[in-house]
């Protein structure tokens, strides 16, 4: 694992491979790593088993995630998704070049996974397609799938949000860019709604869009459903300085 003093070179990534098709790393990519790199000592912390991305494109993000944890020996499990088959084959491309073993698998956000990996997974990494665009465009065939997000740009947003509710284990972090189109705190509000907590890791202006990088993490103090989940690890989180952070106490940049 890399020591927290040394930098993860995730500005070295080579992508050795392109494809038309294929989603280049673009503001929304860099911005989404760039919040990896600002949690990279909770990330080290956090100790994941299972790592994630839902639309890998290039494999840009998911590769940054694997130098940020350290390649070598960390014993970590990383898979992707996408539902562009000549994106599939450039994320591994990429990830093979940085030495970094993953599973990798084209289907509509995980599906077929959703058994295999319910509550598996402790860090899930999405850049989905958030530009609102006529329903029509979602998931059409080719680079349009990148960013048609549908009404709002929400269509596949709130597909992938429930998926992740399934997937993420009980110490899962989803870290997710949307765009101010995207309605982020009503986002935060449905995700409330399931017992999670948020917070902007990073916020972004470029000339074209509003990013916000949001990352979530289950509260054991949330209530669902007007009951409290924390009970006796509640009250254990909040004598353990780290863990109480995950409990959502940390009020800094709340989505
Ligand atoms: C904005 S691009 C992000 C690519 C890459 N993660 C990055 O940040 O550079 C969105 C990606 O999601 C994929 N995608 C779109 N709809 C999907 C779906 N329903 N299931 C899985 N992947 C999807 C697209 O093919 C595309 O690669």
């Amino acid at each position: 694992m890399a020591s927290p003093k040394q930098l993860p070179k995730t500005a070295q990534i080579r992508l050795v491979s392109s494809h038309d098709e294929v989603y280049e790393p673009c503001d929304d990519s860099f911005a989404l790593v760039d919040a990896l790199l600002a949690d990279r000592t909770n990330l080290l912390e956090h100790h994941p088993a299972f790592c994630m991305e839902i639309g890998c494109g290039s494999g840009y993000v998911i590769t940054s995630l694997a130098l940020i944890l350290g390649v070598e020996g960390n014993g970590v499990n990383y898979i992707a998704t996408d539902i562009n088959p000549h994106a599939v084959k450039v994320t591994h491309e990429t990830m093979e070049a940085h030495g970094v073993n993953a599973e990798l698998i084209m289907t509509d956000i995980a599906s077929g996974l959703e058994k295999r990996l319910a509550g598996l997974v402790d860090v899930m990494v999405v850049n989905p397609p958030y530009v609102p665009t006529p329903e029509d465009e979602v998931g059409s065939e080719g680079i349009t799938s990148s960013w048609a997000g549908g009404e709002n740009g929400r269509s596949v947003i709130d597909r992938i949000l429930l998926v992740a509710d399934t997937l993420l284990s009980e110490k899962g972090w989803l870290y997710m860019v949307t765009l101010q189109a995207n309605n982020p705190s009503e986002i935060c509000h449905e995700m409330r709604k399931k017992g999670y907590a948020s917070k902007i890791v990073v916020q972004r202006s470029t000339e074209e869009e509003s990013l916000l990088i949001i990352k979530f993490w289950r509260d054991l103090d949330i209530e669902i459903n007007g009951q409290s989940t924390s009970g006796f690890m509640g009250s254990l989180l909040s004598q353990i300085p780290m863990l109480s952070y995950l409990s959502g106490n940390n009020s800094e940049n709340k989505c």
